[in-house]
This record gives structure tokens, sequence and C-alpha cells, in this order.
């Protein structure tokens, strides 16, 4: 079977460059489960219902964009429509950091630089969240945040099928307020971004406005910024960005899967020319109409 002369494939790479980290050695000493990586990139092809034709199953989507462009909003909101689990990386780790676990001190050490974690608890963090998902019989996928390296990339086109990888672009000059904008409500776990951008129109550029997603006043006073949204990590996220990640553009740009989507605004301005974009208009009114 083509899927598993894939897995077997990946494994080896996978393998021939692992190596046994400092962080691995103490994952496996404070006795986390350790999954075979088999197992765990097994889950990734469960993720796909078992067939491998796209038209049959739930969609296999990918997100990918700079720091704070807006692929949480947007995979979270593609996610509900479509009805496929939203699976964002970052929100594992963070799960992570917050459950004082084994591994939290030194994944915050390293996610509070802006660094980039290891494959090895990466892959560790998504096999425990897709186990999850399949005991709740969940089916398809969005990634968010991952894949996040060229080697990522490599892995996971091993061991399932990518349908498409949707590419949100935003000025670079917004990218940096909007980080610093983003607010969670401890709460209820609402993101919301108090920035305001309100760029005019200049020398033949377009002006941009996105209005602030402003918290119920439920939530106001339990706000929390993520502690690497600070002015100097959120800069070196986007140096990371792109020196590790935009290669990850290329690689599923070279394999017919890219869509480049230049976001427009806000919310209200991005969502219905998102959902053009992806030939999803109707799907909108259907669920609307439903609702
Ligand atoms: N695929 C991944 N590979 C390595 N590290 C990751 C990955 N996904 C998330 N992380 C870690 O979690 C942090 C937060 O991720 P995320 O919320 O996706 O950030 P961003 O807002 O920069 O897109 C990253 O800076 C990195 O340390």
């Amino acid at each position: 079977m083509a899927t598993l002369k894939h897995l077997s494939k990946s494994l080896k790479q996978f393998r021939n460059f692992s190596s046994a980290t400092a962080i691995n050695k103490s994952v496996i000493k404070e006795g986390y489960k350790q999954q075979s990586l088999d197992h765990n990139l097994q889950l990734f092809n469960r993720g796909g219902d078992g067939d491998s034709n796209p038209k049959d199953r739930n969609v296999h989507w990918v997100f990918l964009g700079c720091p704070g462009v807006g692929k949480g909003t947007y995979a979270g909101r593609l996610s509900n429509l479509l009805n496929v689990p939203h699976i964002a990386t970052g929100d594992l780790v963070r799960e992570e950091l917050s459950s004082s676990g084994p591994l939290s001190k030194q994944l915050s050490e390293i996610v509070n630089q802006g660094k980039l974690l290891s494959d090895d608890i990466i892959f560790l963090l998504l096999s425990k969240r897709l186990e999850t998902g399949e005991g709740n019989g969940e089916s398809g996928f969005i990634l968010d945040g991952f894949p996040r390296t060229v080697r990522q990339a490599e892995i996971l086109e091993g061991v399932t099928d990518i349908d498409m990888v949707i590419n949100l672009k935003l000025r670079e000059d917004v990218i940096l307020s909007k980080c610093l904008g983003r607010r969670k409500c401890s709460q209820c776990g609402g993101n919301y971004n108090l920035a305001t951008i309100d760029i005019k129109a200049e020398n033949g550029s377009p002006g941009m406005y996105m209005a602030p997603l402003l918290p119920p006043a439920g939530c106001e006073s339990k706000l929390i910024t993520r502690s690497d949204d600070t002015e100097e990590v959120v800069k070196e996220r986007l140096r990371i960005y792109n020196e590790m990640s935009q290669p990850v553009e290329e690689f599923y740009r070279s394999r017919g899967k890219l869509l480049e989507f230049q976001l427009p605004g806000g919310i209200l301005e991005s969502w219905p020319k998102l959902l053009h974009a992806l030939n999803l208009e109707d799907h909108d009114d259907k669920q609307s109409a439903a609702a």
C-alpha cells in the first residue's frame, strides 16, 4: 500500500536525522508515555478517514503564515464551518506549559526566546492530540503552526496527503502591532485583539483598516498576554519564520498545493473573500441558514 510505503520511508528519514535531545531524554525519564514514532505518524493517516481520495474524506489542510497573521482565527472559523478539528501546535505547546508537567520548564525557556521546539517534542504533543481526537471520532484536520520547517513538511508529506496549504499574507508593518495587541481571556479562552490598524492609502499603495476584536465586558478584567508576545520575542519569531518557515511555502508551492491569500483587512472584509478563494461561499450560506 502506498501509504505504508510512505510511512516507512518517512520513518527512516526521521530516524536518520533524529537525535536523543536532552528534552527527549527528560520526557522518557519523567515517565511520559513514549509512543513509537510509527504509531504517532499513523495517527495522521487515520485522520484521513482511511481513504486517500480527497473527495471521499474530510479536508487535510494546512495554514501557513507569519506569527500574528491570523492563522488561528481563520483556521478556527473554517474548522467550525467544515466540522473538522483545528489543530494548532502552538495551542498544544501552551497547554503543556500551563499543565506544569515535567516538560513545561524546559519548553517555556525555548518558547519565551521565540525559538522552535524540537521535532521530537512537537510529534509527541501532536500524537497525544491526534489520539484524543481519534477517540472522539474526529476525522480530517486543519493544521496551524505545523509544519514549520521543511523537514517537518517532508515528514508530513510522507505519511498523509495534504490537499491544500493556505498561505496567509499580511503587510509586515501590521504584523507586529497585531501580535502586541493579542489577548486571551484566562477564563473562557476567547482570543481578542486590542490593536486598531488604520493605515491611510499613500503613494499608490492601498490603505488598510482592521478594527480591534474587543472582548465582551465579562472578559475585560481577565485578559492575559502570551509571554512570547513581547516586541523583542515577536521580532525573533518573525526572523525565525523567515529563515525556517518561509522555505515551507516553496516546498508546497513546488507541489502545486499552495494557495496564497493576501488579507485585505479585518475579519469582516477578509472572511468572505477567503471563502470565495476556497470556493466555500455556498457552504457558508447553508451553514448560516441552518443556524
Ligand atoms: N511546528 C512547530 N515546531 C517547532 N516549534 C513549534 C511548532 N509549533 C509551535 N511551536 C512552538 O510554540 C511557539 C508558539 O507557537 P504559535 O502559537 O504557533 O506561534 P506564532 O504565533 O508565532 O505562529 C513557537 O514560537 C514555538 O516555540
